[in-house]
């Protein structure tokens, strides 16, 4: 699903090495995570798959195509069908849980006729659907990042990408998003998620890639938090 080959990454203006020359090969279907002291570099690893950035040497590849191949239209297409779900990723205030559901579907021209079916099952999926009236005013945080979740499942994305998806959230909270993330992978997506959470990565464990100063120091298919 996703392929990095020699990958670095140094921002032009600041000239700060943000990734040193990454290798690596994440399959379909797998659930991996993200680790690293601040500054490490995994916000610039999700950049670059979502083509926020490019390499300044090296190769990234999405479903077996490398990226420099995508231009201009193809490029949010791309982007569409990947999931992201951000520490900061604002629901609309004034819509509610399900409205907010379906504004991506809106976006990516989903027929109207669709939504409900649609956003419900996302919403279930998420473990909210009896929330689905609710502002997102009333909702409590891990419920509000669940819904965000919801948003970013609709489309049926094969690759969800999760940076500091628990940053915000008490310990409680924290593990029902993660076990939400598990869901969304046993269904086929594949999930990345970057993280400082520690307890999270030693409980609930999958493959871990650990990046130190940009460089990708360990990758251990058991998981682990060894920083
Ligand atoms: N747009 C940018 N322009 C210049 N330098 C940047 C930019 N974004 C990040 N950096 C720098 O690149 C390095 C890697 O940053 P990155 O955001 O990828 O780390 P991170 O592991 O996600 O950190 P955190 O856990 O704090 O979010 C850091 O030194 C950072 O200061």
């Amino acid at each position: 699903m996703i392929d990095f080959k020699h990958v670095t990454l140094e921002y032009p203006v600041t000239r700060t090495l943000a990734l040193d020359d990454v290798s690596l090969n994440i399959g379909k279907g797998e659930f991996v995570y993200l680790v690293g002291h601040s500054g490490a570099g995994k916000s610039s690893f999700m950049n670059l798959v979502l083509k926020r950035a490019l390499p300044s040497r090296g190769e990234v590849r999405v479903a077996g195509e490398p990226l420099s191949a995508y231009r201009g239209r193809r490029t949010s297409i791309l982007r569409r069908r990947m999931g992201t779900v951000f520490q900061d990723n604002l629901l609309l205030p004034h819509l509610n849980a399900f409205d907010n559901v379906a504004f991506a579907l809106r976006v990516t021209g989903v027929p109207q006729r669709e939504w409900p079916q649609r956003v419900t099952a996302a919403l279930r999926t998420v473990g909210l659907e009896h929330k689905k009236y609710a502002l997102p005013l009333h909702l409590s945080l891990g419920e509000q990042q669940r819904v965000a979740i919801a948003r970013a499942i609709v489309g049926n994305p094969p690759l969800l990408l999760a940076d500091e998806p628990t940053g915000n959230l008490d310990p409680d909270n924290s593990r029902e998003v993660l076990k939400v993330l598990q869901n969304v992978n046993l269904r086929g997506t594949t999930v990345i998620v970057a993280t400082h959470a520690r307890d999270l990565v030693e409980t609930f464990r999958h493959r871990t890639l650990t990046l130190r100063k940009g460089k990708l120091v360990r990758d251990d298919p058991y998981g682990g938090y060894a920083l």
